[in-house]
């Protein structure tokens, strides 16, 4: 289901000047705070009106300047998850939910999504009777209740701690596969839209400045600076090979070998998707002999970026996956890094977060 937003919209000071087109999927609007994001999505929602521009969700045509096209937000069908829960403090979670769901259907939503979401045993309790990660769990139900066309997510798990954070994940993440409806998701978390999303929007001072498939995004050297040198990074999609390695440590097969990473709570043959942090990558020119490090992978240098500061961007390809890696200028000197040289990327295994490990395996 393809996806054009273009939009022009003056905010008092704030100008939003943002156009991006997707394919349907999960499209996760990245960006820091301030940087428009939520401004974009209540757009899609027709909770506010651009100045200028269209936007159009499969065939449907939710908002063209130049035809006079602004379908009202309660025309839309759109489902919209808050940061914060927002539950009906006197209805039980069945009440909440069946709240969303319009007159005259009877129908359950969306492809089993509800399921998904694991609350069958909440349903007799009141919101002030449930943790922050079911409240929103609660929340998405009664969201995709009404049987949304677009389903619109603003930071979700914003108002969790990280050990709720990790709890949720799984719950989205299956909600999302089970779903063919297009999903816009906000979040400033890299962590969270690595491990969501199919399309990545990064915005900055209200606009677009890159837009298109997840993955590619993340491990072009290019878009480092965009995305933040702490979160750039290349996705890689693993099959399980052995869940407990030993030692507390999992055997991931993909493209490019072996891995050996922190234990995943996932099965043997499980597709996964895991985030190699660009900075958790280091290069060697020869094999390494004698070293900590489990994961060495040959590979060789296909692009390099410098930015403004010290380092260097550095994109690799290790049979058939992309990497990449940042190192220092002074690095990246020495050791005669260029394109088309043959080296071997070292990770460490304790390195990679549990965060960045257990996405869906799909992108
Ligand atoms: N109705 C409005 N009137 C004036 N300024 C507005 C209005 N709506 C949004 N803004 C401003 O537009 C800018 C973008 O806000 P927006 O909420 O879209 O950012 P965001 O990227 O979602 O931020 P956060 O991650 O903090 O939620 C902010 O500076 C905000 O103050």
């Amino acid at each position: 289901m393809s996806v054009s937003v273009q939009i022009t919209q003056s905010l008092g000071g704030f100008t939003l000047d943002a156009g991006f087109e997707g394919e349907g999927g999960v499209t996760a609007l990245f960006g820091p705070s301030g940087c428009g994001k939520t401004s974009v999505i209540n757009a899609i929602a027709g909770l506010s009106r651009p100045d200028a521009g269209h936007i159009r969700v499969g065939g449907h045509v939710l908002f063209d300047s130049s035809k006079g096209i602004f379908v009202p937000p309660h025309k839309r069908r759109i489902g919209y998850v808050f940061q914060e829960p927002r539950l009906f403090p006197h209805m039980s979670v069945l009440e909440n939910i069946e709240y969303g769901r319009p007159m005259q259907s009877h129908s359950t939503p969306m492809d089993g999504g509800l399921a998904a979401l694991g609350i069958d045993h909440l349903m007799e309790r009141r919101p002030r009777d449930l943790s922050g990660g079911e409240a929103q769990r609660v929340a998405i139900a009664r969201a995709i209740m009404s049987q949304p066309k677009v389903l619109l997510m603003d930071e979700p798990l914003a108002a969790l701690d990280d050990a709720r954070k990790s709890e949720f994940l799984p719950y989205l993440q299956a909600l999302v596969a089970r779903t063919s409806i297009p999903v816009f998701y906000v979040s400033h978390a890299m962590a969270e839209v690595a491990q969501l999303a199919d399309h990545l929007v990064v915005m900055r001072d209200g606009r677009v400045v890159r837009s298109g498939p997840l993955a590619q995004i993340l491990s072009d050297p290019a878009a480092v600076a965009d995305i933040g040198v702490r979160e750039a990074g290349a996705i890689l999609n693993v099959t399980v090979a052995r869940s407990d390695a030993g030692d507390g440590l999992s055997e991931l097969s993909c493209g490019a070998g072996r891995l050996y990473l922190p234990k995943v709570q996932a099965s043997d043959g499980e597709t996964l998707r895991v985030r190699i942090r660009a900075s958790d990558v280091m290069l060697s020119k020869d094999k390494p002999d004698g070293l900590s490090a489990l994961n060495i992978l040959p590979c060789s240098v296909t692009q390099l970026h410098e930015g403004h500061g010290p380092g260097v961007a550095v994109a690799l390809r290790s049979g058939s996956v992309d990497l990449m890696a940042r190192v220092t200028r002074r690095s990246a000197r020495a050791m005669g890094l260029r394109a088309g040289l043959n080296c071997y990327a070292v990770i460490k295994s304790v390195s990679v977060a549990p965060t960045d490990m257990g996405g869906r395996g799909s992108t």
